[in-house]
């Protein structure tokens, strides 16, 4: 039986100094970003997932988007070191979460980078994204890592937006959701679908054709419910402002104990 289990990181108060990249920074509430993250963890439990919360990092404005912290293959935990410095000092307290779920881990060492928003898995295919956060070195240590396991590694090259998973992710069936003017190597992946909205990329699978979308693709829930999903839609407006989607606040952990 698979575990439902999902690491989630609380708002920390430097939230609104968060980085930005590809976007222009503007003003973050972090009353509001707080109500946001809390619908949104109420929308996992309420779709059977049993949230874990991580120690916070509250000198660390990006500590929220705790999926960029760790990689998960099975049990196995790789814990990332990100191509932003200031994000590193996020990881400690993500190891010491996955260890004591009982997860062997791992860990990216220098040189290589990696961002867990750089990684999708598709059964055991798992694509990385080489881009702005991970480099060449993190992803020959992601192969190194997870290979041996099993996983099949497919490198993807990402210059236009700040992660792959900001690009693409994927419907359960496994086909590969994207917004087209930002997927670089659509032909890189086997089924390809655009979609009509930047964050109609962005779906995290609840379970039972349940996709958890960002209320700022409403074209893109019509698709989806019209190819017979169930989009939950929560509205997380703050962490949209910081680049941030819903894969980015929390990451699931479907294989422990196995
Ligand atoms: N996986 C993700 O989509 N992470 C979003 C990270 C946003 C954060 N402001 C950053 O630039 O690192």
């Amino acid at each position: 039986m698979p575990s439902r289990k999902a690491l989630v990181r609380r708002p920390g108060p430097r939230l609104a100094e968060g980085l930005v990249t590809h976007l222009e920074r503007t003003p973050v509430d972090p009353a509001l970003a707080l109500a946001q993250w809390e619908r949104y963890v109420g929308a996992l439990r309420a779709h059977g997932w049993e949230t874990v919360e991580v120690e916070p990092a509250d000198e660390c404005p990006d500590g929220v988007f705790v999926e960029d912290t760790v990689v998960m293959f099975r049990n196995v935990a790789l814990v990332c070191r990100s191509g932003a410095p200031s994000r590193r000092p996020e990881t400690a307290a993500v190891a010491k979460a996955v260890d004591r779920l009982g997860c062997p881990v791992g860990r990216v060492r220098e040189p290589g980078t990696l961002d867990g928003g750089d990684v999708l898995k598709i059964g055991d295919t798992v694509y990385v994204g080489r881009g702005g956060r991970t480099n060449a070195e993190g992803v020959a240590q992601l192969r190194a890592a997870f290979e041996p396991l099993g996983a099949r590694v497919v490198a993807v090259p990402v210059s236009r937006v700040l992660h792959l998973k900001s690009a693409v992710t994927a419907l359960p069936d496994g086909t590969v959701v994207g917004y087209g003017p930002l997927v670089e190597t659509p032909s890189l992946f086997g089924r390809f679908l655009p979609v009509p909205e930047e964050a109609g990329a962005h779906v995290v699978l609840l379970g039972g054709g349940k996709l958890l979308m960002a209320a700022s693709a409403p074209r893109s829930a019509e698709l989806f419910a019209d190819l017979g999903y169930e989009p939950v839609v929560v509205d997380i407006g703050e962490f949209e402002k910081l680049e941030g989607c819903v894969t980015c606040l929390s990451v699931r952990l479907r294989h422990l104990g196995t």
